[in-house]
């Protein structure tokens, strides 16, 4: 990991006039340019180059991410002494985890996302057993859950905002997958669809927080590296993957 990343003080403590919550959320919003939306591996994927292969390998390691996203909340709120940010943040475990409260029942994303690896052609078990895992995705994903056990938990709530720039990946996949790919079942594909409310939710509190924490300059200029530090994870993850399946030209 950066030393940079988990020793602030190594930035100045003045770094000159803050930005406006305006402008500030209007950088964080900038940096989406670095999204990995814009991976070869991903325009592959959305252009429908891709073959059944490397759907199934983006399925099978992206899954090491979505099992890792609710222990990485999990190291939010045991660094997190505010019992209200607490309350809001839980919801992220439900909703990959799922829940059954009052007869009221939530399969989870986890289980969302096996129905997509079931969809896209791969037995459940080879994927939990994380067998098609390749290494440069393990450490990306694991350089998250780091970060985010050892910063301040204002600051691993800050590097959940590539989440900004989620909503249009889902979108984009719900617009372009059933078109390019008809041999995936579409109901495969409720994972996409389910993220998109949550997404938002999950958006409008990590950016309260961030825009409330960091409020110098030095502090939101932080804030910028660490929400790239994020975007470089998710662009190692495709990169791994471009170097073990393959991108189509
Ligand atoms: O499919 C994607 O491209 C994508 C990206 C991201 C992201 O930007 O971190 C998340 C998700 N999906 C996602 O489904 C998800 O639940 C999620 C949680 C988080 C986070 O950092 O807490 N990111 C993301």
């Amino acid at each position: 990991m950066r030393a940079d990343l988990i020793h602030p003080e190594r930035h100045p403590a003045d770094g000159g006039t803050p930005w406006s919550r305006e402008d500030f959320e209007a950088r964080l919003r900038e940096r989406g340019r670095a999204y990995h939306i814009h991976h070869p591996y991903n325009r592959m994927l959305s252009e429908g180059r891709a073959t059944p292969e490397q759907v199934r390998g983006w399925v099978a390691n992206r899954y090491y991410y979505q099992i890792a996203i609710p222990i990485k909340d999990a190291a939010v709120l045991s660094n997190c002494p505010d019992p209200a940010v607490r309350r809001g943040w839980v919801q992220r475990i439900l909703d990959h985890d799922g829940f059954e409260i009052g007869g009221v029942r939530d399969a989870g994303g986890i289980e969302a996302w096996l129905r997509l690896a079931e969809a896209v052609g791969l037995a459940r078990e080879e994927v939990q057993d994380l067998r098609h895992v390749v290494p440069g995705v393990r450490f990306a994903v694991d350089a998250y859950v780091n970060f985010a056990r050892r910063a301040p938990w204002q600051e691993a709530v800050c590097s959940s905002l590539t989440e900004l720039f989620a909503p249009e990946i889902h979108r984009q996949r719900l617009a372009t997958w059933p078109g390019h790919y008809p041999w995936i079942d579409a109901e495969g594909l409720a994972y996409f669809r389910n993220r998109l409310g949550q997404a938002r939710r999950d958006v409008e509190q990590g950016l309260q927080v961030t825009l409330d924490h960091f409020s110098t300059r030095a502090l939101q200029e932080r804030a910028l590296e660490i929400l790239q530090f994020k975007l470089d994870i998710l662009w190692s993850l495709s990169d791994a993957l471009a170097t073990r399946y393959g991108v189509a030209a």
